[in-house]
């Protein structure tokens, strides 16, 4: 039997005792009210109103208290106050709430630094502030670990406590276990920013704290009486707040007065939203003492736990499965299913945790994270967005988010957009990313949108520190305060001429300082062309429909795997026009020097072996000569390295040019000239017995002869190259280690008589992202820009297994043990998490060969590989392999290699890993492997609709899972 805790608490500082009683008896038909003790020392203090002038047409702060009046103002540190949601609506004025202290900008009301400082010396009032949207502030100094949570609690006295606005929205005693959370989830990833984030408290107060759970900021006029009458002596404090979404709990928007205009929000709201959300924070139903399970109320705060992502509620394993039910929205208490989450809990929607995999299948775990992620309720509300000062419509929060290339991860906060050159950020920052620019999206943007003091301007803004410094490295001339007009293609002039003065963002070391000052530059993909009308015309659609019809996969390899020629052959098989009229002329260039690079290792290689050879009769013409002088074997000490006086000159210059580094400089103007004597240097009798010992020249790519076989044509000044070339030719994909395409699977014909239902699969628009190992960062630290995607495509090169590179330590190591390093950085990689993986297996073709004569076990890790052996250990084993079929080598040890990654992969994540051998160079091969990859997508929803809905493991009632 449970002993039900009435409450049980000792004070921190171990001087004062809140008084605990536990309860011993039989177990109550009835429920008992459930008490926080309350230290009214701890209790963070409010900012005094200045001056309340009450006037009758003022609109009055609105109190929702939990208790009487006299309540708290007779026993407030003894007595147990009931946990209470108290959500109050507050409307001020700037006359009515000015802090002294604070900062306060213009129009603004109490900052939540006055409220620190009042909170030390004033122990009468009340008032707690929390910032919550971006990056959440916390006082839990102030309140000995308590967390206070949003919203502003003022009062100036006891006896006018009814008549002032008081919110005790949030619980007075969150554990401190989450102000833990909270501060990690703060000061982890984003804590350099901490500092920022706290500057930026009174920017963000002056719009926002006083809204209810976030800074949502934009409020819209509340009529004095409405919430105040209803609940001013109400006890009982499950009331909720006047709940609709939109203008009841917002508040007037204090910087424009417009009363007209608040009016037609109101209007567009109801009409757009006709269904009552609550948008005031909901409380837990129940609660145990810190740190217990909120159903069973066992354990402490050790104890693993599942947290409700409406109301905070935390379960332990034996009680969640039952407080949650089936989860349709992700993990939300039964009673919270219909609300929408609490905004501070954005960043982990869809990410699971370990109690939910051990508690649930992985079908189920993934069709919940996936419903957390997608389902309605849990969108952002647009009006939490704000922008240029104006709260978004759904309309165009869903412009924004559907944009060729929209901000990333978008939470609820103050942004501003420069529409013109699409440079994006928060509020009273420095921008921090170029977005997609012309949209329709928030007001006009203002002059101090990011709070620059620098006296220089661009579109209307005031830019900031550094990215005046910026414009100074990147050579734009700025003295004398000037106005810049910058287009969203980084051409710019000044205000008042006509003339472009240059690109911005052209010169190679403008991104690179970029980068240094974390500045945005534009990115690649926003220019693609058609993206943005069919973006357009999709404006409509609903993010999270949307985002089913384009699956990302992303593709992934150790340097040499490959990704390049299967993103090259995707865009050959799937797009009408794979390759722009600019970069086939790019291409071409490329393919050019790599000719000219190529001779020169041959011809370097060419010097060695001759050398080695002169080297070695030297020697061997001394020991001759001491023993059988005068025989000497003919040959005028030429070798067959040997080349003539005109090749030679130009050997030497090739060589001298390729050690400076100076290669790209010398075309496209060297080329005619050279060409017919590359023909016939190749055709040379010394290059070709150089080429012949290839696999000495460790820089040579085996692609080299496809080009050198046709040197003359290649060289050619008019050359096009084929698609062939294009795949074939190293280095083409991308200059900064990242590309993309978007494509659908054409219809094939074997397609058209399946049903209409399978029709719309045609539609579904696939995207191929390719990342080179390099342009990851460290720790793979860009990796969290893919969390959207559907599929890793991780590339290995099977014939690496005998090659060797350097590592980042500087060591020489088998390239395919450094391939396995990073494939388990990637699949250890908490942004995928939950995610499917297909291990491409490539460069089939090169390792089927190459195992005939290089032991696989080259590879330390394939040292068990003894396929011969094993075929001999028994003869039933044999005959099973011949009823299948007689496989290669090759094939053995491909398939080894997969099993070997296979349960790799499964010891890390107890899951499946697809795997798919792969000739990169082969069309078919290629195609045949992303079409698996798109069944295997398909395949694993299907499997997850599947499972719910008929062969549901579990149901509300939970039964199942009761051990
Ligand atoms: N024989 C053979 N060669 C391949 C295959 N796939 C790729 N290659 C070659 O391997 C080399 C490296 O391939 P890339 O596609 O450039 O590899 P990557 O992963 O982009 O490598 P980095 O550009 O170094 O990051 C190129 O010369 C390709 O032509 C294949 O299946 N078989
Ligand atoms: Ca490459």
């Amino acid at each position: 039997m449970t002993p039900v805790i009435a409450s049980a608490q000792v004070a921190e500082d171990g001087i004062q005792y809140s008084f605990a009683a536990e309860y011993r008896g039989p177990p109550v038909p009835y429920d008992l009210p459930r008490a926080v003790p309350i230290n009214v020392q701890k209790i963070p203090v409010a900012a005094v109103v200045k001056q309340v002038t009450l006037s009758d047409k003022l609109a009055l702060p609105v109190v929702q208290p939990i208790v009487s009046a006299d309540k708290l103002s007779k026993n407030f540190s003894k007595e147990l106050i009931p946990t209470a949601v108290v959500s109050s609506v507050v409307e001020t004025r700037d006359d009515c709430c000015v802090s002294k202290e604070a900062g306060v900008k213009s129009e603004t009301t109490v900052s939540p630094t006055s409220v620190i400082e009042r909170a030390t010396d004033n122990a009468n009032c009340v008032l707690s502030g929390e910032l919550s949207s971006s990056g959440a502030l916390e006082f839990s100094n102030y309140a000995s670990g308590e967390l206070v949570s949003s919203s502003k609690v003022f009062d100036q006295s006891n006896e006018n406590l009814n008549s002032s606005t008081i919110e005790f929205s949030g619980s007075f005693t969150k554990s401190r276990e989450s102000s833990a959370r909270l501060r990690e989830s703060i000061c982890g990833k984003e804590s350099f920013d901490f500092n920022d984030e706290l500057n930026q408290a009174d920017w963000e107060s002056s719009d926002s704290v006083l809204s209810m759970d976030y800074p949502s900021s934009r409020v819209s006029s509340l009529k004095t009486g409405d919430c105040i009458n209803k609940n001013n002596n109400d006890d009982d404090v499950d009331y909720i707040g006047d709940v609709r979404r939109g203008p009841v709990v917002t508040f007037r928007d204090i910087t424009s007065d417009d009363e007209d205009e608040d009016d037609d929000i109101d209007e567009e709201y109801s009409l757009e939203e006709p269904r009552i959300i609550p948008r005031v924070k909901r409380e837990p139903e129940t609660r145990g003492k810190k740190g217990s399970c909120y159903r069973c109320f066992k354990g402490n705060r050790f104890t693993e736990k599942e947290v409700c992502i409406v109301c905070d509620a935390k379960y332990c394993s034996t009680c969640v499965l039952r407080a949650m039910g089936s989860m349709p929205e992700g993990r939300k208490c039964v009673t919270c299913i219909g609300y929408p989450i609490d905004e501070t809990k954005r960043r982990n929607l869809g990410k699971c945790s370990r109690m939910l995999k051990r508690l649930l299948n992985q079908l189920e775990v993934r069709q919940i994270m996936k419903a957390e992620k997608l389902c309605e309720i849990n969108q952002l509300p647009p009006d939490y967005v704000c922008v240029n000062g104006k709260p978004l419509c759904l309309e165009e929060l869903v412009t924004l988010q559907k944009c060729p290339n929209p901000p990333k991860k978008l939470k609820p906060g103050n942004y501003w957009y420069d529409k013109v050159s699409g440079l994006w950020g928060k509020e009273g920052r420095k921008p921090s990313k170029i977005i997609t620019p012309h949209m329709n999206v928030g007001g006009p943007i203002k002059q101090n949108a990011s709070n620059g003091n620098t006296l220089v301007f661009i579109n209307g803004r005031e830019i900031t520190k550094v990215e005046l410094r910026m414009l100074q490295l990147a050579g734009v001339q700025c003295a004398g305060n000037p106005h810049f007009w910058v287009n969203d293609d980084g051409s710019y002039q000044e205000e008042g001429q006509k003339n472009t003065k240059g690109f911005i963002w052209g010169k190679a070391g403008t991104k690179l300082v970029c980068a240094v000052l974390s500045l945005p530059v534009p990115s690649k993909s926003s220019n693609v062309s058609g993206e943005l009308v069919s973006s357009q015309m999709s404006r409509s659609v609903p993010d999270y429909i949307e985002r089913r019809t384009l699956q990302k996969l992303l593709l992934v390899g150790y340097h040499g795997s490959g990704t390049s020629t299967i993103f090259k052959q995707a865009r050959i098989l799937y797009k009408d026009v794979p390759f722009s009229e600019d970069e086939r002329e790019n291409i071409k260039l490329k393919i050019q020097s790599n000719v000219y690079g190529y001779l020169g290792i041959l011809l370097e290689g060419r010097e060695r072996f001759e050398e080695e050879i002169l080297g070695e009769r030297k020697k061997k013409q001394s020991s001759d000569e001491t023993e059988t002088a005068g025989s000497s074997d003919g040959d005028d000490g030429k070798t067959i390295y040997a080349i003539g006086p005109r090749f030679k000159s130009f050997s030497d210059w090739l060589l001298k040019t390729m050690v400076s580094g100076n290669l790209e400089a010398i075309f496209p103007a060297a080329t005619r000239e050279y060409a017919p004597l590359v023909e016939e240097l190749w055709k040379d009798a010394a290059i070709q017995a150089t080429y012949n010992r290839k696999s000495e020249l460790e820089m040579l790519p085996s692609v080299a002869s496809y080009f050198l076989d046709r040197a003359v044509d290649v060289l050619r000044t008019d050359y096009e190259p084929s698609h062939l070339d294009i795949l074939y030719a190293e280095g083409v994909t991308s200059t900064n280690g990242l590309a993309s395409v978007d494509f659908t699977f054409p219809h094939s014909a074997s397609d058209d008589n399946i049903d209409t239902a399978d029709q719309h699969e045609s539609l579904l628009r696939y995207q191929l992202i390719r990342v080179q190992a390099r342009g990851l960062g460290e720790n793979c630290k860009w990796l969290e820009m893919f969390e959207d995607v559907g599929m890793v495509i991780f590339s290995v090169a099977l014939s690496d297994y005998d090659q060797y590179a350097v590592d980042g330590s500087g060591s020489l190591t088998n390239k395919m043990l450094l391939s396995k390093k990073f494939f388990e950085s990637i699949v250890t990689h908490p942004t995928f998490d939950q995610m499917d993986f297909l291990l491409i297996l490539n460069k089939f073709d090169l390792f089927e060969e190459k195992v005939e004569h290089v032991p696989l076990t080259q590879c330390d890790w394939f040292e068990d590989f003894h396929p011969v052996m094993s075929r001999h250990h028994s003869s039933s084993n044999r005959s099973s392999n011949n009823i299948n079929h007689n496989p290669t080598l090759g094939q053995l040890a491909c398939h080894y290699v997969a099993v070997k990654f296979k349960r790799l992969y499964y010891s890390i994540t107890g899951r499946k890993l697809y795997v798919s051998p792969v000739r990169g160079l082969e069309p078919t091969s290629v195609d045949t492997t992303l079409k698996y990859a798109r069944e295997i997508l398909k395949w694993e929803e299907e499997r997850a609709n599947f499972s719910l809905s008929e062969y549901s493991m579990y149901s509300t009632e939970a039964s199942s899972f009761s051990h």
